[in-house]
């Protein structure tokens, strides 16, 4: 089914039973034996609007990295990524995948280590203008990249310096630059933040709020927790185990979560009343992340949901609700006090975790 934002015109990305399953070998495998297989994305589907954020959030291992790469077609991947212009991005040849690069930009996790350390911060930043509009005279690209310098909070004239000499958050607006110089329609921000110190987080959040704002760009925003994806998305998009548990509009996710799951991450999300977070009760996720080698039957999150039962087991929920917000679970809504002191106890005494098999 497809996550549709209500009321709102034809979107820029219709993304449909995406999955992206790797094939595993081990050492010693003879050339013949089957790999197995890794689904680390099974089978999602959202759309976002021209000018929208989607924030998408989940524990490490949920899939997130491996789904931003599938849509630049850098993971190996089937199902359907409808650009606007009706084009499915999934399995486009690298010739024709180039052409929607201008449009579909990404900005990494680790800032110094995505920028050419021999580069100099004008050449990283005008590399994708050169791939993009190879017509522009070198006096053209200068003036553009010292313009979206400024634009980023850079200083123009450090034009000339290597990646080096910048702190971790300057160089995150060396990426942002790089990303935004060709005008974009739609920025993937992979993580844009978790390398940063807190006190710069905020900084580049903010700036790619602006940028969002001002140029009207759609975001996908990755992060691992709920907290840092709040005030900067219009929906979030609540990951697992390489599926969909929970999608609607910011304020409805954080204000009344459905998913057993999104309540779980959600109660862990410091509160700045410190006697609030004294009082409060973190709902523990019991035991590991099943493997996507071998993820459970019907809900995948059924092994650590304390409300699972033979159902959960047996069928893959589908995403229901409303248009501003669905959930993949077959008994929706907040867990009661008896569900959470299960979920403690789970965790405190594991063996206490046979949810169905
Ligand atoms: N190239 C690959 N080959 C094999 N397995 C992979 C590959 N890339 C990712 N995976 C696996 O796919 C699953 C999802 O990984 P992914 O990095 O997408 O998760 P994530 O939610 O982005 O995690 P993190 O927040 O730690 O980056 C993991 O089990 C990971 O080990």
């Amino acid at each position: 089914m497809t996550v549709a934002d209500p009321g709102a015109a034809a979107p820029l990305l219709d993304v449909q039973d995406l999955r992206v399953t790797f094939p595993i070998r081990r050492e010693g495998d003879m050339p013949w034996t089957r790999p197995r297989l890794l689904h680390a994305v099974g089978g999602v589907d959202f759309t976002l609007q021209p000018g929208e954020t989607l924030g998408i959030v989940g524990e490490s291992g949920s899939g997130k990295s491996t789904l931003a790469r599938a849509l630049i077609g850098l993971a190996p991947s089937t199902g359907r990524a409808i650009w606007q212009d009706g084009t499915n991005l999934i399995g486009l040849s690298p010739r024709k995948m180039l052409s929607y690069r201008s449009d579909i930009q990404m900005v990494f996790q680790d800032p110094l280590a995505s920028l050419n350390p021999r580069m100099t911060v004008g050449q990283i930043i005008a590399e994708p203008l050169r791939t993009h509009h190879p017509g522009l005279s070198r006096d053209e690209v200068r003036d553009r990249v010292k313009q979206m310098m400024e634009r980023v909070g850079l200083l123009p004239n450090q034009i000339n310096r290597y990646p080096h000499e910048f702190s971790g958050g300057q160089c995150q607006r060396i990426g942002i630059a790089r990303a935004l110089i060709v005008g974009p329609k739609l920025v993937i921000c992979d993580e844009p933040v978790s390398a940063l110190d807190v006190s710069i987080q905020a900084q580049v959040i903010n700036l790619l709020a602006d940028l969002q704002r001002d140029l009207g760009l759609a975001l996908i925003f990755i992060a691992h927790d709920l907290s840092v994806v709040k005030h900067i998305s219009d929906r979030v998009l609540v990951m697992y185990l390489g599926r969909v548990m929970e999608i609607a509009r910011a304020a409805s996710l954080y204000d009344a979560p459905q998913h057993p799951y999104t309540q779980a991450l959600l109660s862990a999300v410091p509160v700045p009343d410190p006697a609030l977070e004294r009082s409060k009760t973190v709902i523990p996720l019991a035991g590991d992340l099943p493997s996507p080698m071998n993820p459970p039957s019907g809900c995948v999150f059924r092994t650590r949901c304390p409300r699972a039962q033979q159902t959960c087991a047996d069928v893959v929920p589908p995403l229901l609700g409303s248009p501003d917000h669905l959930t993949a679970c077959h008994f929706p809504g907040p867990l009661t006090r008896e569900e959470i002191a299960l979920a403690i106890a789970r965790e405190a005494q594991p063996d206490l975790m046979d949810a169905p098999a």
